[in-house]
């Protein structure tokens, strides 16, 4: 099947240019200026052709952290693999990665069997894992190289969460040692959880139980001060490190510090934290429940500090932490008791359109969206030029974008399998016209065409900003 994009934008970091995509198969063929004979020929041969008119033709989104299908504080984040690839399809995501989870006592190889078996065959696009590392051991360690063998060569890990995902100092330099060796990365939920968890026990032995004390015990002072420590060891072990889910201007000023430097520091921010805010966790009837994650929602006054660090780099990627827990039965488990509340908000949906608002409101350039929410993430972690780039032999993950068409954000509207929207109400300038995974129509007129299983599995390569 050929198929001719005709007549839009094509996007990329270097800018944006009027041409005709040509695509065979699973790959683009061509990118072709749209008066050239080769566009001419296509736009006769070609066995389907989409008008880009007045649109934007981007790569497809790469969404390069997610939980489908997660365990966590006693149930499961309620995307499948199923369906949370096809909501993330919907706004415009071709590729995700998601986290496979190690549990204490348990191997990272027998894990990564249990993430295949969750999203082989199921997923409507394409898919990688990262490794959360939650059991630091010789065995553990040793097991990093077959990982990357099989395609896995980022390690999360945590200063959070003590008994559960927690490592210690000592861990964590064991594992971005073997980092340093292997060629791998680490990937740092940085907060101290340590001192979270006696703030935690302080706020709910006076009587603090709300959802907004989740926000107040786990100050941003706190995540600066991980990010610190993290970032040294990462030093002292001469390992790339990245952080994820940067919330806090803390924690930005120490990942731009160690930039300055020439540090291999790099760090990502996610739309809730340039969107949302600790006001929304202190809604009443137990609503703020629904924005409870970790790092938490922050004062506003952060969010001009994030938009920032996007333009000038010192935030390189874009990610949704997308963990859906629903309103109703989940997030009810922590009703008087914020520390139970499972921890997570949905969003893989929405990802390119909250983005494409920076890019209206003047915050980021066209550019700079692709290169956060596609470009950047491919080359971060093992994808690129296969993925992340209107190209020719790339894989034709391409998405046809309206830039001017409205739309507001709704859990009545919305694809993921959660019963809210922490965006809820939201007017959108942008929408998604049509998206194609490999050649294959997914979206197109507000249609869903895509198929579980047309997704594959992707093995990562080293990332190509390790040096
Ligand atoms: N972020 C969050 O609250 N839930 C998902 C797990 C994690 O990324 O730490
Ligand atoms: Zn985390
Ligand atoms: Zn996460």
């Amino acid at each position: 099947m050929s198929t001719v994009i005709r007549g839009g934008l094509v996007v990329s970091p270097a800018g944006a240019a009027a041409a005709d995509v040509l695509v065979e198969g699973e790959r683009i063929a061509a990118v072709a200026d749209p008066g050239s004979a080769l566009a001419q020929a296509w736009a006769t041969a070609a066995d389907r052709t989409i008008d880009a008119t007045g649109k934007y033709v981007l790569p497809g989104g790469i969404d390069a952290h997610t939980h489908m299908e997660m365990p966590f504080g006693g149930t499961h984040s309620v995307d499948t693999f199923a369906t949370g690839t096809a909501a993330a399809a919907w706004g415009g995501t071709t590729t995700i990665i998601d986290f496979a989870v190690q549990v204490k006592g348990t191997s990272l190889l027998s894990t990564l069997d249990k993430w295949h078996a969750k999203a082989d065959g199921n997923c409507a696009i394409d898919y990688g894992f990262h490794m959360i590392v939650s059991d630091v051991n010789d065995e553990s360690l040793k097991e990093m190289e077959a990982c990357i063998g099989a395609g896995v060569n980022t390690f999360k890990m945590f200063m959070a969460y003590p008994g559960v995902f927690y490592s210690t100092d000592g861990e964590i330099l064991r594992a971005m040692q073997r980092a340093r060796e292997t060629g791998s990365m680490v990937m740092m939920h940085a907060e101290n959880g340590i001192a979270i968890d006696q703030l935690v026990a302080q706020a709910l032995a006076s009587g603090r139980t709300d959802p907004v004390h989740h926000s107040l015990t786990r100050p941003p002072e706190l995540e600066g001060e991980a990010t610190s420590r993290a970032i040294q060891l990462a030093k002292v072990t001469g390992a790339p490190l990245y952080i994820v889910h940067l919330s806090a201007s803390q924690a930005l000023a120490a990942v731009a510090a160690a930039r300055d430097t020439g540090q291999n520091v790099y760090a990502e921010t996610c739309p809730q934290y340039l969107y949302l805010s600790i006001e929304d966790m202190a809604k009443p009837d137990f609503e703020g429940a629904k924005y409870v994650a970790s790092p938490p929602l922050r004062e506003k006054s952060h969010q001009g500090d994030l938009w920032r660090g996007l333009r000038t780099n010192d935030l390189s990627v874009v990610s949704t932490d997308h963990c859906p827990f629903c309103f109703k039965d989940q997030k009810e488990l922590g009703r008087g008791d914020f520390s139970k509340i499972p921890n997570g908000i949905p969003g893989v949906e929405h990802r390119m359109d909250l983005l494409h608002q920076g890019v209206v409101g003047g915050e980021l350039s066209l550019s700079r969206w692709v290169e956060v929410a596609s470009a950047t993430p491919a080359r971060m972690f093992g994808l690129y030029p296969r993925k992340g780039v209107i190209a020719a032999g790339s894989d034709a993950d391409i998405v046809v974008y309206d830039p001017t068409a409205k739309q507001r954000i709704s859990a009545a509207t919305h694809h993921m399998n959660v019963d809210y929207s922490a965006y809820e109400g939201m007017e959108i300038t942008g929408q998604v016209s049509t998206v194609l995974s490999r050649g294959e129509i997914v979206i197109d007129g507000g249609e869903f065409h895509g198929k579980a299983g047309h997704g594959k599995f992707l093995s990562r390569d080293r990332s190509q900003y390790l040096i």
